[in-house]
């Protein structure tokens, strides 16, 4: 299995140092739009390593990839494991933000020759795979993986003149298992519309190289060539002919999967070519689409990130499996950084990076982002920041929006639209003639990206036969005991507890097959001696909920199916830790948070046969839908004021009846509690849940249940109602925004 390709993507020299990173921490503040900071481009390479994890997720979690990139010191809370009863210094390490990215900034022109330290010097001459002899002139770029050189033919004889060659060295990362995975991609896509032609491929010495159609400058080159300025019919014009570009590329099964300025290229400058857009750059490709035509597989990797910070799709931040919506998505942020010369989330720095950009995409409304734009970018956004995983996208009806800003000849356009002209023609003969109108009349997408302060529950119910259950809420420390006790007098243990504004939920019921509970009240999230007090007779953590002041509670069961137990308390959501504890046995049983800090808890034995875990800023429903579909079931909520996780499993045991729902409400939802109890839905663990900031009001704040109905059962105690509390600040929302 080929490695992941991860290391420093050095970038060139920026002609205009950015201030903004270098001085100013505070983005929000900054009030001029800033030139193209190519230090801060970032990207770790995973393409080949994302397809074989598809391949190989499900059967094996034993080869689930883990996170790639720097391992960073922790400064996360204690890992407490049973048993061994000590903190945990590697499991506590690397849970800061995305720590995918490693820093570097593209070099300054340099002859032949002079190569990075260590590296053989590149070649004078060139012979690869049957070419003729070229010989190597200036440097034309280099990014993370390799160096392009011009390369002028040597004597008469067929083929170009002029050629660009690109060399990766055999030591680089892409290189381990053989020639470099882009070859792949330019075997399947090279010549294609958009997409120069490779000539010859062969290695030389310690080099692999790629000879290809020699190009021009970049749109990033353009742009900052021209004063950090493009006039809206140009950018009109890329937006068309990119868009034809991508869907000739996705028609071939392939998404780009880090489209920016940089890797638009024009055509070789006093050429017939040179008004012509390309797209380089195919390390990053993978298949949306498998042999078979089928779309691939979703899956959310929250610690896997592809691509280029600024850029990049918030799907592909979140660590989603890469479809066509991303390519889109990154076309819109790098036409609207051609026009502003500016987006808003550039300028974040630290090793929090990408998910504070990541955040600001998120609650920067498409209004926001284009509110000096022409109409029609603003709609490109709102589509395709709307678009579902496996939804085909309209290329047509993207295009059609910026036909009345670029005007009526093509002959005189800035950038040639021939492939956006094709794609138009194509598509009106396949319809008989182009109806654009009737897609007019699509119902409005809903805008899920938009800040606007929110709280809600999030209830999940379970089907099982009838048994007694209980919940309480708004329940203040002085009260609880009050309520367990009188529980536990009759027969009801606390399956699940949540809190909201420092108050307590809980849920009572007999059908835990719990035989002993015990709990505590503490103001440490999470008392740790207490617990291992606990693991000592026996007891396992059954259920845990933190609030905003950093108390806990804490409910630990006898009774549980359980074999091992280990938690974790983490300023950031501990994907790593718990991909490393995935493989050795352990599955999340129970989550909270405090604040912005996460506690999750793990146990062997805990009756799954397979888990993932859905992160988003919103509540993620189509994530939790196409999980549903494959067999898993929500088992554990929790969420801060801004993220959302839920972790959802599929259970060893196969029973009947597996309905599960989830409600949305911005109260808690005791009526429809009992409303689902009428239909023997129980529900199961309420925690306190941040996020859903956004515009989810569209979707559903209040009691529309979202159902699914399949056979089987989740074994207990993950059966009932598992509800969290999903708050977002308004203050900080504003602020956001
Ligand atoms: N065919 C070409 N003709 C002219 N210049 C090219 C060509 N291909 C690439 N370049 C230049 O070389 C630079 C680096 O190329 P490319 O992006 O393919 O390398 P990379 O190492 O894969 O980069 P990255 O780090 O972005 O993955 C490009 O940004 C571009 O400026």
């Amino acid at each position: 299995m080929p490695e992941l390709r991860s290391r420093p993507r050095r970038t060139r020299a920026p002609k205009n140092p950015d201030p903004i990173l270098n001085q100013n921490p505070n983005p929000i503040t900054q009030p001029q739009p800033q030139p193209s900071q190519k230090l801060t481009v970032r990207k770790t390479r995973t393409a080949q390593n994302k397809k074989n994890n598809n391949n190989n997720q499900k059967k094996n979690k034993e080869k689930k990839a883990v996170g790639v990139g720097k391992r960073r010191r922790a400064k996360a809370g204690p890992v407490i494991e049973t048993r061994s009863f000590k903190l945990d210094e590697e499991q506590a390490g690397g849970e800061g933000a995305m720590d995918e990215y490693d820093s570097g900034g593209r070099s300054a022109d340099k002859g032949p020759g002079a190569e990075d330290e260590g590296l053989a010097p590149i070649p004078e001459k060139v012979q690869v795979g049957g070419s003729p002899v070229y010989k190597i002139e200036k440097k034309l770029g280099k990014g993370g993986f390799g160096q392009v050189y011009v390369g002028r033919r040597m004597g008469t004889g067929p083929g170009a003149v002029e050629v660009a060659l690109k060399f990766e060295h055999r030591s680089s990362k892409g290189c381990n298992y053989g020639p470099p995975y882009e070859w792949q991609i330019y075997n399947a896509l090279g010549g294609s519309h958009g997409v120069p032609r490779v000539h010859y491929k062969g290695r030389q010495a310690d080099y692999y190289i790629m000879v290809m159609d020699m190009l021009g400058p970049s749109l990033w080159d353009v742009w900052n060539n021209s004063s950090h300025t493009m006039s809206i019919e140009m950018v009109a014009c890329i937006a068309i002919e990119a868009i034809s570009i991508l869907e000739k590329m996705h028609s071939r099964g392939y998404v780009h999967g880090d489209v920016k300025p940089e890797n638009f290229l024009l055509g070789p400058p006093g050429t017939l070519e040179e008004k012509k857009l390309f797209l380089v750059d195919l390390g990053l490709a993978t298949r949306w689409r498998d042999s078979t035509g089928q779309h691939v597989d979703y899956d959310q990797r929250p610690d896997v990130f592809r691509g280029t910070v600024r850029y990049a799709s918030v799907h592909a931040h979140l660590g989603r499996t890469g479809s066509r919506r991303d390519d889109l998505e990154s076309l819109a942020y790098t036409l609207i950084f051609l026009l502003r010369g500016r987006l808003p989330w550039q300028g974040y720095q630290g090793e929090n990076k990408g998910f504070l950009v990541c955040k600001k995409k998120m609650v920067t409304s498409p209004e926001n982002l284009c509110c000096f734009c022409p109409q029609p970018f603003r709609q490109f956004v709102e589509y395709v920041v709307n678009l579902k995983f496996d939804e085909e996208p309209n290329y047509a009806k993207y295009i059609s929006l910026f036909d009345g800003i670029v005007g009526p000849n093509p002959d005189i356009r800035p950038i040639n639209t021939d492939g956006a002209q094709k794609l138009i023609c194509q598509v009106g003969q396949k319809r008989g003639r182009l109806t654009m109108e009737e897609e007019d009349d699509e119902q409005p997408k809903k805008k899920i990206r938009m800040g606007m302060p929110a709280t809600q529950w999030i209830s999940v119910y379970n089907a099982r036969r009838p048994m007694k259950q209980r919940y309480h809420y708004n329940v203040a420390d002085v009260r609880l005991s009050q309520h367990i006790e009188k529980g536990n007098e009759d027969g009801l243990f606390i399956s699940s507890v949540a809190s909201c504004s420092n108050l307590w939920a809980l849920i009572m019921d007999a059908g835990t097959g719990f035989s002993s509970q015990v709990y505590e009240l503490s103001p440490y999230f999470l008392h740790k001696e207490w617990i291992m007090e606990q693991w000592d007779k026996n007891y396992y953590i059954s259920a845990i909920a933190g609030t905003s002041n950093g108390s806990s509670l804490v409910v630990m069961s006898k009774g549980t199916q359980f074999l091992q137990q280990s938690y974790k308390v983490s300023e950031s959501f501990p994907f790593k830790w718990i991909n490393k504890k995935w493989r050795e046995g352990f599955y999340v049983t129970a989550m909270a948070t405090a604040g912005s800090r996460w506690a999750i808890v793990m146990s062997r034995g805990a009756g799954f046969s397979d888990q993932v875990v859905e992160l988003d800023f919103l509540y993620p429903s189509e994530g939790i839908h196409r999980r549903w579909d494959h067999g898993f079931r929500i088992t554990s909520t929790a969420a801060t004021w801004d993220q959302a996780a839920f972790v959802l499993s599929v259970p060893r045991r196969k029973l009947a009846d597996e309905t599960q729902e989830t409600l949305r409400t911005s109260a808690f939802p005791s009526t429809h509690v009992k409303e689902k109890w009428a239909k023997n839905l129980h529900g199961d663990a309420i925690g306190e849940s941040g996020s859903c900031q956004t515009t989810s009001l569209e979707e559903e704040w209040c009691s529309t249940p979202i159902q699914f109905r399949r056979s089987s059962q989740l074994p207990k105690p993950f059966g009932f109602i598992s509800s969290c509390r999903a708050k977002m600040a308004p203050s900080l929302v504003c602020r956001i925004i």
